[in-house]
């Protein structure tokens, strides 16, 4: 299969701090790679290593099989944090811009609600229609390889379905995505992770593969209120799903004793964890090593 980007032992260091240390990834045609990990894990720094905005310090990197540097920049679509838009220019010159960069002739016509505001700067624009605006002119040029870094944060529900809709067409029309994200739901749309933790690749696969060795004690009870705080007190790392009190990672035996310690009557059960609940135990255990 043809390899859109690859990465191999990559690290890049920031003086005696490496933001990213020894990384490895593969994006191939048709597929949506998800790139997780907390604030600061690196993933924007291993993005920008990827497009050849950063040199790395160690390793390879491969962009449609050249070095970043002399990857046909034809082919490939990047949306960054920052978005990339001329704030000053309208919704228009800003397409315009683009269209001109990569000698695109005829470009598609504008989506109805950034139609509506082709004239007006950009920086007056809502958030969501400067990213809706990003992806358009990211997509301007049919890209093979789409890299976005957070490309739905601060927009509301509605349009970020919406740009997952385009992410979802985009793959099935066979470019490869690589996407940052925050939200467990965008995640769960992804092919594959990759879950980085401090640098570091920590945990790689489908989200059935990354959740199957992780799992969640459950408790139901009517007495929710006294059975979260005897597990709060007893210091298990206890969250509320409604009324359901449930602590990850925990062996269920552990979780009944801290109950009857309070005399709080309840049923507790095992279940498969969420993918939320196992990065959180990713990244307890990739701080402090040993057994979960
Ligand atoms: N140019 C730079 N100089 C020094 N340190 C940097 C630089 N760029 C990034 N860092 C540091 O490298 C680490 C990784 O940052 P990076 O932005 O890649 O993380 P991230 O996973 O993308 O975080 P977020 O989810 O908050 O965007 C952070 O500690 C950051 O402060």
């Amino acid at each position: 299969m043809t390899t859109l980007v690859h990465a191999d032992g990559v690290t890049k260091r920031f003086g005696a701090f490496a933001a990213v240390e020894d990384m490895s990834l593969d994006v191939h045609p048709g597929e949506i790679v998800g790139l997780l990990g907390s604030n600061g894990a690196g993933k924007t720094t291993l993005l920008r290593v990827l497009l050849g905005l950063e040199a790395a310090d160690v390793g390879h990197v491969e962009v449609f099989g050249d070095p970043p540097a002399d990857a046909d920049r034809h082919a490939l679509g990047y949306v960054p944090q920052g978005l990339g838009l001329s704030q000053a220019l309208s919704v228009r010159q800003n397409v315009d811009f683009v269209a001109a960069a990569f000698s695109v002739r005829h470009a598609p016509a504008l989506p109805t609600t950034l139609a509506a505001v082709a004239d007006q700067p950009v920086g007056r624009i809502g958030l969501g229609r400067q990213r809706q605006l990003a992806f358009y002119c990211a997509l301007l040029h049919s890209p093979r390889l789409l890299v976005l870094d957070e490309p739905t944060s601060g927009v509301d529900p509605l349009a970020r379905a919406r740009l997952w809709d385009t992410i979802h067409a985009q793959a099935e029309a066979g470019a490869g995505v690589l996407v940052t994200t925050h939200y467990m739901q965008e995640a769960e749309q992804c092919d594959r992770l990759v879950i980085m933790s401090r640098g570091r690749g920590v945990a790689r696969g489908a989200v059935g593969d990354i959740t199957a060795t992780s799992r969640t004690a459950v408790v139901h009870t009517e007495e929710w209120s006294a059975a979260f705080a005897a597990l709060d007190e007893a210091g298990l790392p206890v969250t509320l799903a409604g009324r359901t009190s449930r602590v990850a990672g925990t062996a269920p035996e552990r979780v009944r004793a801290a109950l009857d310690a309070d005399g709080v009557p309840a049923d507790v059960e095992e279940e498969a964890a969420t993918l939320e609940e196992t990065m959180v135990l990713i990244e307890q255990s990739s701080r402090h090593p040993g057994p979960r």
